[in-house]
């Protein structure tokens, strides 16, 4: 394999490329029932299932950010980033779920930390939702209950009443196939319900109606105003064919159009509606089923006018890449996603890993060839990178995390002057070591380190948090950077 993104290496970022970083409330906030705030699905999920966690920690206190936000705004101001993306606990503003009572204390800690960041001139990205649901919407069915469109509209239009003000870039959901695949359509992710072949379906048709509501009411009442931009993050792998007969390719445009189309297609697409791919299977398989109706809920052609185009960028969080191939005969549950799109994905062995998360291997080439996919799959749509980051066990000396970066980065490079893909941002996961959900806080992504056992949490930079902060002032890679040499992976 040539794993490097590409062989040039003096290319440069554009004056107007935005640099920035981010976290999420369910991460680093802790005070999880400080203050007002509710149980969100993940503190009941781990209080409930201790083991749910590998290192059997929880998010009870993490890296205390509720407390120590304003260190965590210098750390963003060191780094030299322009935008620090930050997530909102609906638990914390909304404790019962419903926008009749709101909590004061959880809108002020939101309101200083802002502040914060404009006082070090440091522009705020909201993410409204990044899976932090109050465990009393889960209590009435959660996502696959319809009426979560008019409470996260509800939930979006407090965000928007009391920040809009001073925050121009808001994305609606992190992660969408994160929440429904694997939390109602598996157990990787809470609320860990597992009604695979029925509640990611449901739960999907529910969040992209409440993305487009919060949408259409961003664009009509508040940007108006305020400008701004809104759009969602959508997490992705890059889908390389196993092999390159016509299957194979078929298989990898199949897994990108079923997974990250699942979402974009309804959104970014000319068409909009579910990509056509998946809704041939879920209904063949459906009706092979016996089902009398399909199991994948259909949109009235106003749903799908109501949904398209509702995004003023592509949020993408990209982190590795996987081989694709069509199975032979039944995959997965049944009924299941997995078992209506029967694909197979695997990961070379060779390719370069060493990450305290499996899954991590490091494939720089995937990252500029799934930009070039959105970019052409979807019109050129402006697409931020919300996420890429790499993951290790601890220390501040992480030449794995220095050198996945690097060709992270100049695999973005190749893609923005040689593809002409339309990137306009990337955002480093994560700003400081944070509760990593099911890997708890062995796995690290902080280009900070926090030291859990201290007090004060107390945040280090790590040599990484110098390479990034080094290219957002240079706009370019450092002398010397190699974009074969991948030793920092070999164990
Ligand atoms: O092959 S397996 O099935 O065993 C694992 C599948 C691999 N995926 C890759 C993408 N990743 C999205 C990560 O999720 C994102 O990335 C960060 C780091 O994980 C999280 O901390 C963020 O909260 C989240 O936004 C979820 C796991």
């Amino acid at each position: 394999w040539d794993l490097s993104g590409g062989k040039t290496t003096n290319y440069t970022f554009p004056k107007d490329f935005l640099f920035g970083v981010s976290t999420a409330a369910g991460q680093i906030e802790g005070a999880w029932n400080i203050d007002g705030k509710s149980e969100s699905i993940w503190d009941h999920l781990i209080h409930t299932h201790p083991e749910f966690v590998k290192d059997h920690t929880n998010a009870d206190v993490a890296a205390d950010s509720y407390r120590l936000y304003k260190r965590d705004a210098e750390m963003v101001k060191e780094l030299g980033v322009d935008i620090y993306r930050f997530s909102i606990a609906w638990p914390r503003v909304l404790p019962s779920g419903f926008a009749n009572d709101i909590n004061p204390l959880g809108i002020q800690y939101y309101k200083n930390l802002i502040n914060e960041l404009v006082k070090h001139n440091v522009t705020p990205m909201v993410t409204i939702y990044h899976w932090d649901l109050p465990q009393k919407l889960q209590d009435i069915g959660g996502w696959t209950n319809v009426n979560m469109v008019d409470y996260y509209t509800d939930y979006a239009k407090v965000l928007f009443d009391n920040f809009a003000d001073q925050v121009k870039y808001w994305v609606t959901f992190n992660e969408p196939m994160q929440t429904c695949l694997e939390g109602y359509g598996g157990t990787y992710r809470a609320p860990a319900l597992n009604r695979h072949g029925i509640a990611e379906y449901l739960c999907t048709h529910n969040l992209l109606k409440a993305h487009a509501n919060a949408y259409h009411l961003y664009d009509k009442e508040y940007r108006p105003k305020f400008g701004g931009k809104i759009g969602m993050s959508l997490d992705s792998n890059w889908a390389e064919p196993k092999t390159n007969t016509t299957r194979d390719k078929d298989a990898a445009e199949l897994y990108l159009q079923t997974h990250v189309g699942w979402y974009a297609h309804p959104v970014y697409s000319a068409e909009g509606n579910y990509p056509p791919d998946l809704i041939r299977l879920v209904d063949a398989k459906s009706a092979a089923q016996n089902y009398s109706r399909s199991r994948l809920p259909k949109f009235t052609p106003e749903e799908v006018t109501h949904i398209r185009g509702t995004a003023d960028f592509f949020g993408l969080n990209h982190y590795t890449t996987y081989l694709l191939s069509m199975a032979d005969g039944e995959v997965g549950a049944i009924p299941s996603h997995e078992n209506d799109v029967g694909i197979v994905r695997v990961q070379d062995p060779q390719w370069p890993s060493k990450s305290s998360s499996a899954w991590l291997k490091v494939v720089p080439f995937g990252f500029r060839r799934l930009l070039h996919w959105i970019t052409k799959t979807y019109n050129g749509v402006p697409i931020i990178v919300t996420e890429n980051g790499y993951a290790d066990f601890d220390g501040v000396e992480d030449a794995a995390r220095v050198s996945y970066y690097s060709h992270y980065l100049n695999a973005l490079l190749h893609a923005l002057h040689e593809d002409k893909s339309s990137v306009h941002g990337y955002f480093a996961w994560s700003l400081m070591d944070n509760f990593e959900w099911d890997d708890g806080y062995v796995s690290r992504f902080g280009l900070y380190l926090v030291d859990f056992n201290s007090p004060n949490k107390t945040r280090t930079a790590k040599q990484s948090a110098r390479l990034y902060s080094g290219v957002v002032r240079s706009r370019g890679l450092p002398p010397g950077y190699d974009p074969q040499d991948f030793k920092a992976f070999s164990s």
